[in-house]
């Protein structure tokens, strides 16, 4: 029987998402919380008039008039100007508030104080310099949408507009397990037989990336009762369940079985290369994810499949990555009965992106994760020469 394809799994796997609650959260807490509500501006941005350079305020038509301007006020940024006075200018500085009655600013490249008077060597413009009142920002406008995700220029936003905390989708505590006997933590001794335990940081560094709280329930061994006892473990205290291992075929491979028993499994294996025996269910009413051992598998399954039900289980609308066209700097005979994710790295070119492959694409090599900047899409079925176009996701959308 055919596998699921990418897209189907997809589909599936979003329309299971629970519904989830909402939160006011801090802006110093919320980089990469999804809103809940629409941001309707309260107030104008910037909310004065105010000066775009150090220099002069005036008025053009005293200018113009010819009389020497004295200087009658002097206006720092942050204090509150008096209206200028006819025939005079203002020292000014650059956010300073524009005093009533100055339409016009001088750089004071352009101007020099001549005794107390000041001589403008180039002709202003009427308006020039004066950065007026609510030209970012009106206020009632509606400024950013109900699931928008909130990243660093997002929460500068906020702040210019006075919001100091935002209904979000709650914080999600998503438990993580390594399974694996053959598994040993970064600087212990390895024995023979044993492997360092690579998915563990880098799953830990995904989930953290999507503003979710790890609760890192470390290795389990390969036996269905401690296997078990992570999952019902997990399942107590986490709001999303993910492991990494052990859900293939072998006798070894007990995740599935055990979740059955504790709950119910969903899906299980599609067709996508690497990642192929991607499991999905329930354990007690939590959502599980089994994410294949290999490494590659389990970075390139959680960013195309788990992420996206995270984003939407935190509200967001903007679920998945966009796919770019390249030109493929590679040949790529072999038509597959899964769609690939090839590790790529992406390079502009003279006639637009090209796109090269990493020599080692088994899904146990991390060297070519860390190496790419991009996944090359290769169909089911589908072969490639070089210079054929081909669809990327870049890995900073997603990673
Ligand atoms: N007879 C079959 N064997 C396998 C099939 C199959 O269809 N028939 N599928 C293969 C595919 S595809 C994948 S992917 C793997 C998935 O295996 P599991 O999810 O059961 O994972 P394990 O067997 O536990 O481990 C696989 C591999 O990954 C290494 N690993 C596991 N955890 C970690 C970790 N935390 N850090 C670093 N490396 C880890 C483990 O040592 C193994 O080398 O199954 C294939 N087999
Ligand atoms: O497809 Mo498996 O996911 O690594 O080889
Ligand atoms: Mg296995």
């Amino acid at each position: 029987m055919a596998l699921r394809s990418v897209a189907e799994t997809l589909h599936q796997l979003l329309a299971d998402v629970p519904t989830w609650g909402t939160e006011s959260r801090n802006l110093a807490q919320a980089q990469g919380a999804i809103l809940a509500a629409d941001v309707c501006a309260q107030i104008d941005v910037p909310p004065l008039d105010n000066s775009a350079m150090d220099g002069y305020a005036l008025r053009l038509s005293d200018l113009s008039a010819g009389a020497p301007l004295r200087i009658s006020q002097r206006i720092p940024a942050g204090a509150n100007p008096c209206a200028l006075q006819a025939g005079t200018a203002a020292r000014i500085f650059t956010g300073a508030s524009i005093p009533a009655g100055a339409d016009t600013v001088v750089a004071q490249e352009d101007c020099e104080l001549v005794g107390d008077t000041l001589a403008v060597n180039i002709a202003p413009r009427l308006g020039q310099h004066i950065r007026p009142r609510g030209q970012d920002i009106a206020e009632g406008q509606r400024i950013l949408l109900k699931g928008h995700r909130l990243l660093a220029a997002d929460l500068g936003l906020l702040a210019s507009l006075g919001v100091g905390s935002v209904q979000v989708g709650c914080r999600l505590r998503v438990a993580l397990m390594s399974t694996g006997d053959e598994l040993r933590e970064p600087g212990e001794m390895l024995a023979a037989g044993q492997i360092y335990n690579s998915n563990r940081p880098m799953l830990a560094a995904l989930i953290a990336s999507l503003g979710a709280e790890v609760i890192d329930l470390g290795i389990v061994a390969d036996t269905p009762q401690a296997t078990r006892d992570a999952l019902a473990r997990a399942a107590a205290t986490a709001d999303v369940v993910i492991s990494s291992g052990g859900v293939s075929v072998g006798e070894e491979d007990h995740v599935k079985a055990q979740v059955e028993a504790l709950g119910s499994l969903n899906l299980w294996k599609l067709a996508i290369k690497p990642g192929k025996p991607l499991a999905y269910g329930r354990v007690a009413e939590v959502p599980f994810f089994g994410l294949p051992g290999n490494p590659v598998s389990g970075f390139v399954t959680f960013c195309l499949l788990v992420r996206p039900y995270l984003l939407k289980m935190q509200g967001a609308t903007q679920l998945q990555s966009p796919q770019w066209a390249a030109r493929a700097l590679f040949d790529w005979p072999r038509a597959g009965t899964r769609q690939e994710y090839l590790r790529a790295r992406v390079t502009p070119g003279d006639a637009g992106m090209e796109v090269e492959i990493h020599p080692q694409q088994s899904s146990g090599a991390l060297s070519s994760v860390s190496w790419c900047n991009a996944l090359a899409v290769i169909p089911i079925g589908k072969t490639l020469s070089r210079g054929d176009s081909v669809d990327v996701i870049f890995l900073q959308d997603i990673s």
